[in-house]
């Protein structure tokens, strides 16, 4: 075992003594670990602060009830989160997650994701994620606004512009944040910018619906301009169906990439000559309206092959949008066997460790989440900070800044990177930093 090894090792035994049945936590607290350790160490102040150990303890976790009344009158009970990792660079900030997957380890190890790629932006945001155990697919639209209404009148007394501001993830859009809204501004009879992710008519940024999947592709730009290349005619596989997914093909195509196809659990949509953005839309218009993609019009040109994942389709460039730990060993093998020389994450830790490896292996250059699908909440901050200055900035403004954003999240992540392809290490340890050096200042606190 060498030296890192044995640092890691020991961190490791205490992160699972307090931690351990939390499996997505441990994993991404693990990888973070082997990157940042030996920075630790070799830095005074960071170490006396034992600054990793910090971000690993949340500061608050917040556990509640949250009781809704279904169509037919029935009381239905679920489980609500919010875990405030840290503030130490700004107010906690972080999504809401609404499926039946979420667990506080889920939410956690987003929690801690977030702060490191919220320093990332240069932007003061903090890191949280909250959310519940509620599957929406099934309900009723108005099911889900009283589940919106009951989970928010818990949350309300968390919240604040100055002290959290929670924003949207898997099954949280800008219909939910609006309910959310709805229901915080009459609990605390105030209007501000507690939350982001809103409509333009209340207070929401141009572009924030867009962000995540754009900023997704303006970071693959980055990255090939790096390489004295440019999406332009690259073949893009993609998974998901969701809001990162279908806005990262739309940007994709704008920008003369072919995309060959987009996913969810039931199958993939295959799209041999490249995605038209009206095959695009039909796909978010089945999502939104919680419809199959199995069946899709002749007309759009898409082969739908039953149960089988997108990975494996011949691509240049692949982009997993849709969760965690979507891209297992053999995922990564057939990733590897499909001619992809880049792959740049959506979703946030779509990747096992094992597949990792396999992709590291196969010399095939890697974007963490942390860095590539920074955009959201990038934009989320330029929400905030209008908000604020009670003004709005147009879309080509808000487009102009994300861009500038993630062309500098790219940059900030070469510089501490290894070697050129070693695009994780860079995203921890420049993340690392900028909360190291804000947490060592603080005094024992
Ligand atoms: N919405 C945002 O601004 C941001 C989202 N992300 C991440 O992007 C990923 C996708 O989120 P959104 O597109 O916002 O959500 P969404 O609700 O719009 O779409 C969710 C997507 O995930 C897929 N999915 C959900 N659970 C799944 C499971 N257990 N197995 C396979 N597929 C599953 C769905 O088919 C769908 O494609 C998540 O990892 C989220 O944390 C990251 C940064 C910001
Ligand atoms: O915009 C936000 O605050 C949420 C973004 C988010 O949840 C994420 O980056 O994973």
């Amino acid at each position: 075992m060498d030296r890192r090894d044995a640092l890691v090792e020991t961190f490791m035994d205490a992160v699972r003594a307090r931690s351990g049945g939390e499996p997505e936590f441990l994993q991404a607290v693990e990888e973070v670990a082997r990157d940042v350790l030996t920075v630790e160490k070799a830095h005074a102040e960071f170490a006396a602060a034992r600054v990793l150990e910090q971000l690993t303890e949340p500061d608050l976790l917040a556990q509640f009830r949250v009781v809704w009344e279904d169509d037919g009158g029935a009381t239905r009970i679920n489980r609500g989160w919010r875990v405030q990792m840290s503030n130490a660079i700004g107010p906690y900030k972080g999504g809401l997650r609404f499926h039946p997957s979420v667990t506080p380890s889920v939410l956690k190890f987003l929690a801690f994701e977030q702060c490191f790629k919220n320093a990332l932006t240069g932007l003061p945001l903090g890191g949280a994620k909250g959310g519940a155990d509620f599957d929406p697919s099934g309900c009723s639209d108005r099911e889900i606004m009283r589940f919106c209404q009951a989970f928010m009148a818990h949350l309300a007394p968390f919240i604040g512009p100055d002290l959290d501001v929670p924003a949207g993830d898997i099954n949280v859009g800008q219909r939910e944040i609006g309910w959310l809204f709805g229901t915080y501004k009459r609990k605390r009879g105030v209007f501000d910018g507690a939350l982001t992710g809103k409509g333009p008519s209340f207070g929401g940024s141009a572009l924030r619906v867009q962000a995540t999947g754009y900023g997704l592709i303006y970071f693959v730009c980055a990255m090939l301009a790096r390489r004295s290349a440019e999406l332009d005619g690259k073949r893009v596989a993609i998974s998901g169906k969701g809001n990162v997914s279908t806005h990262a093909a739309e940007k994709a195509i704008e920008m003369g990439a072919r995309v060959v196809c987009l996913s969810d659990t039931s199958g993939t949509l295959h799209a041999p000559d490249g995605m038209r953005q009206d095959a695009v839309e039909w796909v978010r218009a089945q999502k939104r309206s919680g419809g199959q993609v199995a069946d899709p019009p002749a007309a759009l040109g898409l082969q739908f092959r039953d149960g089988e994942g997108p990975w494996g389709i011949e691509a240049d460039i692949a982009l997993p949008c849709a969760t965690q730990n979507e891209v297992g060993p053999e995922a990564a093998r057939a990733i590897a066997e499909s001619g992809v020389t880049l792959l740049a994450e959506g979703a946030n830790m779509p990747l096992t460790s094992e597949a990792v490896e396999i992709l590291d292996r196969a010399g095939i250059v890697q974007a963490p989440g942390k860095a590539a699908n920074a955009g959201g909440v990038a934009v989320s901050g330029l929400e905030m900070s209008q908000n604020a200055e009670g003004r709005f900035l147009s879309r080509e403004e808000v487009d102009a800044a994300l861009r500038k954003i993630m062309d500098g999240i790219h940059d900030t992540v070469i510089a501490e990177a290894e070697s050129a392809g070693d695009c994780r290490r860079g995203a921890n340890v420049a993340g690392y930093r900028h909360l190291a050096r804000a947490i060592s200042s603080y005094g024992i606190v």
